[in-house]
């Protein structure tokens, strides 16, 4: 039976209206796709916490978490993913590049001129439906 994880996601937005795509390294699990920033969530842990730490680790910011955009369960071939993907504000701190290869901000029109992991995609939907 394939593993099941829970992952979380941020989804950040500038004063420009751009949105945070971060994307992944050659050495990462599924390499050289865009994903929003975030990782699995911790046993016993809650989906706010996660996320804040999770950027902190990946970004070295301080987000404030504001609200659940979408939750989406996908199927890869090795593993099934739970996607939760949060709207989030930096509060202290401009995101680093630490472990992703790269960091871009797009406006919501051009969300989709990237490749995004495929479990991304119903977020990113979301987040071009939502202004
Ligand atoms: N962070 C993140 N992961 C995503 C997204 N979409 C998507 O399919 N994934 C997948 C890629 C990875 O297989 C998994 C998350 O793993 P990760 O490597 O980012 O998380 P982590 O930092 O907690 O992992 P680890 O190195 O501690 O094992 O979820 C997304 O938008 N953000």
């Amino acid at each position: 039976m394939k593993e099941l994880i829970k992952v979380v996601a941020a989804i950040i937005e500038n004063d420009e209206h751009e949105i945070l795509c971060a994307l992944r390294s050659p050495n990462m699990i599924m390499p050289n796709m865009w994903e929003f920033p975030g990782g699995k969530v911790e046993k016993n842990e809650d989906l706010f916490t996660a996320l804040k730490r999770e950027i902190f680790e990946e970004l070295g910011c301080v987000i404030e978490t504001q609200y659940i955009v979408n939750e989406h369960t996908h199927e890869y071939d090795t593993f099934i993913i739970n996607l939760i993907s949060i709207k989030c504000e930096i509060i202290k701190g401009i995101p680093e590049l630490k472990e992703h290869s790269k960091l871009i901000w797009l406006k919501r029109e051009n969300l989709t001129s990237i490749k995004w992991a495929p479990a991304d995609i119903p977020a990113v939907e979301e987040i071009i439906r939502e202004k």
